[in-house]
Formats: C-alpha cells, structure tokens, sequence
C-alpha cells in the first residue's frame, strides 16, 4: 500500500472532525458569519506566507531535481495566492488589513518552518501535505454538499474544489509516495507524525478562526 493510502487512514478521525467542525457546516451553507472569515483571511494570508517560505527552503533541499523545481512553483502558487488574497478577497470581504499573527497560525507556521528547516526533507515534505490534500478533500466534500442558494464564499470553494488544485495535490502525493519508498521504515513513521500533526493543526486553524482566537494579552 502507497505510504500516502496507509497514513491517511491515521488522520481519517481528525478529517471527520474537520467536515462536522462549524467552520465548515457554515462555510458550506454560507452562513459564516462575515467577522469568522474576515479573521480566517487575515491570518491565512499570514499563512500562505510562511507556507510558502516552507515550500522554497523544501524545494532547496530536495534530492531529485524534478522534486526541487515541483516544490519552488508550489512555493510559486502560494505566494500569488496570497497576492489574490490582498488584491481581491480582502477587497471583497471588507477586510482592511490583515492584523497580527494569532496563537494558532503562530504555531502552525512555526512547525511548518521548523520542519523545513531542521528536520529530514522527506519528513517536511511530508509535514506539508495535509496543507494541500485536506483543503482539497474539503473543498470536494463541500462542493458536493452545498445546497443551491446563492453562498457568499463560492469563490474560496471553487479554489480548493477545482481541477487546477487538484492537479497540485496528486503531485505533492506523488512526491510523497516516490520519496517514502527510499526511506526507512523509522523515517516513514517520522513523515507520519509529522502529516498526522499538521492535520491536527488544520483542525486548530479552522478552529481559532472560529472562536476569533486571540492572544488576550
Ligand atoms: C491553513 C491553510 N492550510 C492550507 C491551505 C491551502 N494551501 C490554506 N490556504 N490555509
């Protein structure tokens, strides 16, 4: 079995959690409250940042060139959207500014760099993964199950539930399945733990912006 299929069936209880968490019911329905959003762009775009400075320092350590060059235009694709965040979405949704980073995307973005920087290359290749599969799987599972009336978040859905995404996740995958066969069984269970928490912070991501987590002091 692929090391992706085996290690996605460890996060399958953190993934039920994420489609029945209220972010995502209301984003689904488009009853999100326009202040949840507004909080979830702001510090998303603080996100999509480090992501993508995540995603360059990987693309400078990957072994196989091909991996490299995959992983610098992954690095390439967040920053322009994050650009079409500020250019269009924060527009749109009345945001003007993205304020400060909160706990939660502090953590999230330090693991993320952490890993790129300290950790073995395959086991950060695989602690960015979830950050591409689990917003696709989302963006399915919503596309699916909205209902017809007219949601004010249509355009977020259409991104993670699009082919030009989903083209992005099958590679990052495959990148992941072609390097963890060259591992040992040790290193796998590394890129395991490390898919298995950045999921969990995907939970948290969602969360915080939901309860407008902030630091309180
Ligand atoms: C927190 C988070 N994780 C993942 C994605 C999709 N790249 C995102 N926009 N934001």
């Amino acid at each position: 079995m692929k090391w992706t299929d085996k290690t996605w069936k460890t996060i399958e209880p953190i993934y039920q959690k994420i489609i029945e968490m209220p972010f995502i019911k209301e984003l689904q329905n488009g009853t999100l409250p326009l202040e949840k959003f507004q909080f979830y762009m702001g510090q998303d775009s603080f996100y999509l940042e480090n992501f993508a400075r995540s995603l360059a320092l990987i693309g400078a350590k990957a072994e196989r060139v091909d991996h490299a060059l995959d992983f610098i235009r992954f690095a390439e694709g967040a920053i322009v959207v994050e650009k079409a965040l500020h250019d269009s979405y924060f527009q749109e949704f009345g945001l003007e500014n993205r304020g400060i980073i909160e706990p939660t995307t502090h953590h999230y973005i330090n693991f993320l760099k952490s890993c790129a920087a300290l950790d073995q290359v395959e086991v950060a290749m695989a602690a960015v993964l979830p950050c591409f599969w689990i917003y696709q799987e989302v963006g399915d599972y919503i596309y699916k199950n909205q209902s017809a009336v007219a949601n004010p978040y249509q355009k977020w859905i259409a991104t993670y539930a699009g082919e030009e995404f989903r083209t992005l996740v099958i590679k990052a995958k495959g990148i992941c399945d072609s390097v963890a066969e060259n591992c040992t069984e040790t290193q796998r269970l590394k890129m395991t733990e490390a898919f298995k928490t950045a999921s969990r912070l995907e939970f948290m991501f969602w969360n915080s912006a939901y309860q407008l987590e902030n630091w309180k002091v």
